[in-house]
């Protein structure tokens, strides 16, 4: 493990970045373009760490994948052109890569074994294989079944009519990506909306999705066509330069080609509710997923309570939003967002943990945080956990401490930003 001196006491943060390409959305071009008949073209893919790993399971599935520097080439054969992989499948530190793989696994005729890092090792799977294993498959793994390595053997599947009991994406994919292979049609109610992606790749690579209120209906048995993406930027990525902007003195950021699809916006409503100076220009909502322009500028910022219906869309953004909290006038409150301790780290623990060391007046609850803001922000040694959002967050923090800050463990950060310090460094030149 190595660790990293941060930049402090930015005295501005000034320019125009384009955002990295959306970690979700690459993760599922690749996987519908493996799926799919034919050549599907990705441009702006996502050069994290995760996406690789999705790229390598799809390889050992014998899918082919060429990358260049502008353009990934994915050649699928559908479902059936999957072969039982020689090796097990490592996803590295992805929960999307293994939830979602194992929905197209569970369909597929042949054994395999999903593994991962420490921390997947710590993630619940059984929200994934209690619905997979109701519509045929077989999978067993580790405590029960419930945490990797698992393995699976899978079936020709039954379709489901499926409540979920926690509003997630990575369950609704996985169920869905089994829906597309079941003997008939399968209905997803969730109790919040969560991000859409799965749904809207579906339509892209030529599928039928509909959607009623909450209920989501897929029919199995349909041949999905190779599309041409072009993946937008990650807000999830953008928000630590929104963050950043609104506290950082004297700013102003232009961000380009931000992805806005509307169950991802749930950090924009939040800032602006908080008083934050922030302009969505150039929105094109003409492609599968809108995107738009973003420029923020130092804000006078106040506290307010974050629950409910918005948390699904903007589960990631939650740790940097405790930071933008530490900065406001009065006090903020996160409710039901139990969900933070199942991500990466338990994100309620490392968020209150961390910013803490850097003098934050920041307490956890049950379901989420309780935030005093206006906090002068001290220098410390910090670590990410091996948690990329963590890392990001605490470099963001680093930027307003007015004493040396080292951040441990730094190599978290290329899950999502490989170029996240390049970034800051050229935003506080
Ligand atoms: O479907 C996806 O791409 C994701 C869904 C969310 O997880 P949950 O489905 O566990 O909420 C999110 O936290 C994760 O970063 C990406
Ligand atoms: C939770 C995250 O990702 P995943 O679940 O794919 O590991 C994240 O990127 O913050």
């Amino acid at each position: 493990m190595t660790s990293l001196k941060l930049k402090t006491n930015i005295n501005r943060l000034f320019g125009e970045l384009t955002i990295p390409g959306d970690k979700s959305i690459s993760h599922r071009s690749v996987m519908f373009g493996s799926i799919a008949y034919g050549e599907t073209r990705v441009t702006n893919f996502l050069p994290g760490d995760d996406c690789y790993s999705t790229i390598s399971c799809f390889r050992k599935l014998g899918v082919t994948i060429e990358e260049d520097d502008n353009e990934l080439r994915i050649y699928g054969n559908g479902f059936e052109g999957l072969i039982e992989p020689d090796e097990v499948l490592d996803v590295g530190n992805s929960g999307t890569t293994i939830r979602l793989l194992m929905g197209i696994l569970a369909g597929r005729p042949f054994f395999s074994t999903v593994v991962g890092d420490d921390s997947i090792g710590k993630r619940p799977m059984t929200r994934v294989t209690v619905p997979l294993t109701n519509m045929g498959a077989k999978m067993d793994g580790r405590k029960n079944g419930a945490y990797t390595p698992i393995s699976l053997r899978g079936k020709r599947l039954t379709p489901i009519n499926y409540q979920l009991p926690v509003a997630s994406a990575q369950v609704k994919s996985a169920i869905l990506l089994a829906g597309l292979q079941a003997d008939g049609v399968s209905t997803i109610h969730e109790p919040a909306e969560t991000r859409d992606h799965t749904e809207r790749m579906i339509r892209k690579f030529g599928g039928e999705i509909t959607r009623d209120n909450q209920l989501i209906t897929v029919k199995g048995g349909q041949k999905l066509n190779a599309a041409t993406i072009h993946v937008p930027g990650d807000i999830s990525s953008a928000a630590f330069f929104l963050v950043a902007g609104a506290i950082v003195p004297n700013s102003e950021i232009v961000l380009k080609n931000v992805g806005l699809n509307p169950t991802r916006t749930g950090i924009i409503e939040v800032m602006k509710k908080m008083g934050a100076d922030l302009q969505i220009v150039q929105k094109d909502d003409s492609s599968f997923e809108p995107f738009g322009d973003l420029i923020i500028k130092t804000s006078a910022l106040k506290g307010t309570v974050v629950e409910g219906d918005l948390i699904p869309k903007l589960i990631d953004e939650i740790p940097i939003i405790a930071l933008l909290a530490t900065q406001a006038e009065g006090k903020t409150i996160i409710k039901n967002a139990e969900e933070l301790k199942v991500k990466e780290t338990n994100r309620i623990d490392t968020v209150v943990k961390e910013l803490s060391k850097l003098g934050a007046s920041i307490e956890a609850t049950d379901d989420g945080m309780i935030i005093q803001g206006q906090s002068q922000l001290k220098g410390g040694t910090v670590s990410s956990h091996g948690d990329h959002r963590i890392g990001m967050m605490l470099a963001i923090a680093a930027l307003l401490c007015d004493e040396e800050v080292i951040l441990e463990n730094p190599e978290a950060i290329s899950v999502s930003y490989p170029n996240f310090f390049k970034h800051i460094n050229y935003l506080a030149k």
